[in-house]
């Protein structure tokens, strides 16, 4: 029996000490076998055997390369082998945990905490998770460059950056900045779109969302409309940003809004692919059937242009805007980047703040449709500013502020904001994160748990799980746009959104005007049901609204 089992365990370590090898031959032995596919497919004589051939054989690549990923590959430096973070238990093969958190996505969170403590690992859609919640969070959103990767960590789950590339790289490649450069994105963001510069927008503001309402939502009193929010704030959100950050030379192109809208939203259907398709194959479909060329074509062909005469003095420089910010701000050594440089960075802006404003505002008007006695509290305060309010005005409505962080709070993702890890880390409770673990931070949890507040905060006099409107109102020191570990919507740390006075900025404006000139109400009268996404997302529901003008 013993020598059964030596040799037994002799046989298994022989098998893994040669698993490099092995793959290497299995990637050979495919490229063998899709040459010979190749010969083959053009001997073949009818429609009918090729495709016969055709199915075959994308069947045997995609199953050696499953089992590649879940068996061969996972094995391979799995940094799940050399931590001592417990494993929740209750795993299915290859799909994880992921029934178990689709079906009750906080509630799963909370569960594991209770039973394993605030740091445990989750395997979902074939991806193992180290779960951070609570007080450990801040704790991860304060490790250094030199510990984790948040650009990576994202990029591993949604990879953002490879549709781009895919897409683009043949006519313009991404800038390399050199660790001394100010980056072209951050550095605008951060030194113009502080709180007390975001006024010199409200002018665009006001007059990109009139055109809007003009366009879309001309009602007269009584009369009705069906709303579809998500397309209605896509298109009114990329509106303002493209003249807030391009300028009103081009900004106001039809085909760049409208482009922008979409920008985003066609970057995460093309990375669907990416994820569960072999790299060669996923890269192949994408540059294929998903390309978002067309987009950045649109980007350039309107953006360049306009930097081009700007640099050569033939138009005035002569408002503020991120694309002439990135234009001017000069290089570490002093040269100034090309205006092809310059205006590519503004798909960053938009991948970053279109979407992400477009999804909360559409929460908040969800949280309004339902709630008639704070829409006419809010009124009241709007009230008073007069006809002719702007962005500054109300965005001093304490009420508005109030409501604004509480939708932020409510209705944050489950599981998000990933980081690579790529040197060990030790957490302050003793856990060891090794390299190549992915770290995901349990939000939701991290927004409701009343065990993270002092019994005596005012912040918890309505239960942390409950909506409430009112929660921050005499609250002065927490201000929609304040990131801590109470609010953790804009992220925290060096990395935290250098976007956010200005996205808080429009979003009030936007639902003061909208709840100034319509009354807005989901046909059932109840709040729709958001969307959960595979335990980890969340989206705003997908019910229409009726606007009925006042
Ligand atoms: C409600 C609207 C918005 C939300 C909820 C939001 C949220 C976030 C979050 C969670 C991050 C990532 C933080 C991290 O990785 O730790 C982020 C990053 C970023 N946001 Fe926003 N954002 C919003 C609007 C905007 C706007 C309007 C802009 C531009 C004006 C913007 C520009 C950026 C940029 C450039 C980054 C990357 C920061 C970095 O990598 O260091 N965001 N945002």
């Amino acid at each position: 029996m013993d020598q059964f089992l030596t040799n037994i365990n002799a046989s298994t370590e022989a098998f893994l000490n040669n698993l490099p090898q092995q793959l290497e031959q299995g990637k050979e032995s495919i490229l063998t076998l899709v040459s010979k596919w190749t010969l083959q497919y053009q001997q073949q004589d009818t429609q009918q055997q090729r495709q016969r051939l055709w199915m075959t054989t994308s069947g045997v690549l995609l199953g050696s390369w499953l089992f590649y990923r879940v068996f061969l590959k996972s094995h391979k430096n799995d940094p799940s082998k050399r931590t001592n973070v417990p494993l929740v238990h209750g795993a299915y093969p290859i799909i994880g945990h992921t029934i178990q958190a689709s079906m009750d996505p906080l509630g799963f969170v909370q569960r594991c905490r209770e039973q394993y403590g605030p740091v445990f690992r989750i395997r979902l859609n074939g991806r193992e998770f180290t779960v951070v919640t609570g007080k450990v969070i801040p704790e991860i959103f304060s490790l250094s460059r030199k510990h984790v990767d948040v650009e990576k960590g994202m990029e591993k789950i949604l990879p953002l950056y490879r549709v781009i590339r895919l897409s683009y790289n043949h006519k313009q490649k991404p800038e390399v900045l050199s660790p001394r450069d100010r980056h072209p994105v951050m550095h605008p963001l951060k030194t113009k779109f502080k709180p007390d510069g975001v006024h010199v927008f409200n002018e665009r503001i006001m007059k990109a969302f009139e055109e809007v309402l003009d366009d879309q939502l001309k009602l007269a009193p009584g009369e009705k409309k069906i709303v579809d929010p998500w397309n209605f704030f896509a298109q009114s959100v990329s509106k303002i940003s493209c003249l807030c950050f391009i300028g009103s030379r081009v900004g106001t192109d039809e085909r760049l809004i409208a482009a922008m809208a979409r920008f985003t939203q066609s970057i995460i259907e093309a990375a669907a692919p990416l994820i569960v398709l072999p790299d060669t194959l996923g890269d192949m479909v994408v540059k294929r059937f998903f390309s978002v060329e067309p987009h950045l074509d649109i980007l350039m062909d309107l953006i360049v242009p306009l930097l081009t005469q700007i640099r050569n003095g033939e138009i005035p420089d002569d408002e503020p805007t991120f694309v002439s910010m990135a234009l001017h701000l000069p290089k570490n050594d002093g040269s100034m980047r090309s205006v092809r440089d310059a205006a590519f960075w503004f798909k960053d802006v938009a991948m970053a703040s279109i979407h992400t404003t477009t999804h909360f505002t559409t929460f908040a008007l969800h949280e309004l449709s339902c709630r008639p006695e704070l829409v006419e509290a809010l009124r009241t305060e709007i009230g008073k500013l007069g006809e002719k309010r702007n962005p500054d005005d109300i965005g001093k409505i304490k009420l508005l502020d109030s409501f604004l962080r509480e939708v932020l709070r409510y209705n944050i993702d489950n599981l998000t904001l990933l980081h690579l890890v790529v040197q060990d880390v030790i957490l302050s409770t003793g856990h060891l994160v090794p390299k190549g673990a992915l770290i995901i931070n349990a939000l939701e949890d991290a927004h409701k748990d009343p065990a993270l507040y002092d019994e005596n905060d005012p912040v918890t006099n309505t239960p942390m799980d409950q909506f409430d409107a009112y929660r921050f109102m005499n609250l002065p020191d927490k201000p929609s746009s304040k990131i801590g570990d109470d609010l953790i919507s804009f992220g925290l740390g060096s990395h935290a959104c250098p976007g956010r006075y200005f996205a808080v900025h429009e979003i009030k404006y936007v639902l003061a005007e909208l709840l100034m000139r319509y009354n807005i109400t989901t046909k059932s009268g109840a709040r729709g049901k958001d969307i959960n996404v595979t335990g980890m997302v969340k989206f705003p529901p997908k019910e229409h609204l009726v606007f009925e003008g006042r």
